[in-house]
């Protein structure tokens, strides 16, 4: 069986005049936590919609463990667990009664589903919150009762669209390590997400902007690959010295963090710490290592234009 589980070739969906996905290549091996990072709005539920079967799309082709969507989208379904951005469980019914309800959908046996619903309990820890309803769950609570429903039929495919939006950074770490311990277990975990520090954790990652693919590799990778050049500034003046060096075509970006400025270059300059000192005379500046924020800054928007010129 191939290790590829996720494969795309121009994927490509519009909604009326507008391209939602541009022409997505995607390939995403088994077991892998693969992100898509990207601004609102650049498509990265609609992509999740596609690889699920619910959305068909315009042009391109699909292949998600082993099938050919849209075609074989019902033979999918029940591979699948899919988290959506809204909690889209049942208020008004109870942990436990939410869950029986997922387990009747997928069709488990009653002795298979008692004993499957006992283990997500435990491994959740919604034990103490089974008769609550999931309306007054916490958001951190909401989300580990939504992953226990998403998984209770141990797909090997998960889709989760934002999943930690809602939670705090404990709850969310704790989330990553479970997500961490089924991709250990051969799951592969599609995510998509705003935040960098997610995006970090993940094997794999694509960013996405305007339903274009910008970037493909891992975070590792991605931080080395990366052709322009960061600088941090001290000195007095911030943001005075940031509003000068924003307009340049080769300033990238200038962003003030706490005391320091860290200013992005575009690749183009042949001794870029000097071009620097020369704009800045006086002005204390270090050559630093990039970090993913770096890199979704000089993929997407203004650096993106600011990158490709230069
Ligand atoms: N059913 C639809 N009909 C028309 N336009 C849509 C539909 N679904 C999405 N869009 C548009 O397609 C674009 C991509 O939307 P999508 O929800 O995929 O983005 P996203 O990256 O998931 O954004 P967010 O981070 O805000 O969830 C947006 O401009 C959105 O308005």
């Amino acid at each position: 069986m191939t290790d590829i589980v996720i494969e795309t070739r121009g994927l490509t969906k519009y909604f009326g005049d507008y391209c939602a996905v541009n022409n997505l290549d995607l390939s995403i091996r088994r077991g892998a936590i693969y992100g898509f990072l990207g601004p609102n709005g650049c498509g990265k539920s609609t992509t999740m919609r596609l690889l699920t079967g619910l959305l068909t799309p315009c042009a391109g082709e699909v292949r998600v463990l082993g099938n050919e969507l849209p075609q074989q989208a019902e033979a999918l379904r029940r591979k699948i667990g899919y988290m959506t951005q809204k909690f889209s469980l049942y208020d008004s019914l109870s942990v436990a009664e939410n869950l029986q309800f997922v387990a009747k959908i997928y069709g488990l046996a009653r002795r298979q589903s008692q004993q499957r619903i006992a283990q997500l309990l435990a491994l959740y820890h919604l034990e103490d919150k089974q008769q609550v309803r999931a309306g007054a769950l916490s958001g951190g609570q909401k989300q580990r009762l939504a992953l226990a429903a998403a998984t209770l039929h141990q797909p090997p495919l998960l889709l989760l669209d934002e999943p930690t939006s809602a939670v705090d950074p404990e709850n969310r770490r704790e989330f990553w390590e479970r997500l961490f311990d089924l991709s250990d277990a051969g799951t592969t975990i599609l995510v998509s997400t705003h935040y960098m520090d997610e995006a970090e954790r993940c094997h794999g990652l694509a960013i996405l902007e305007l339903g274009q693919k910008r970037a493909d590799a891992s975070p590792q990778q991605l931080t080395r690959q990366l052709k322009a050049r960061v600088f941090l500034l001290q000195g007095d003046n911030l943001r005075q010295v940031g509003k000068q060096l924003a307009p340049l075509p080769e300033v990238i970006s200038s962003a003030q963090i706490g005391n320091t400025l860290r200013v992005l270059l575009a690749p183009g300059l042949a001794e870029p710490q000097q071009w620097l000192q020369q704009q800045l005379p006086g002005t204390a500046l270090q050559r630093v290592e990039p970090n993913l924020e770096d890199v979704f800054v000089a993929t997407t928007g203004v650096g993106y234009a600011k990158s490709a010129q230069n």
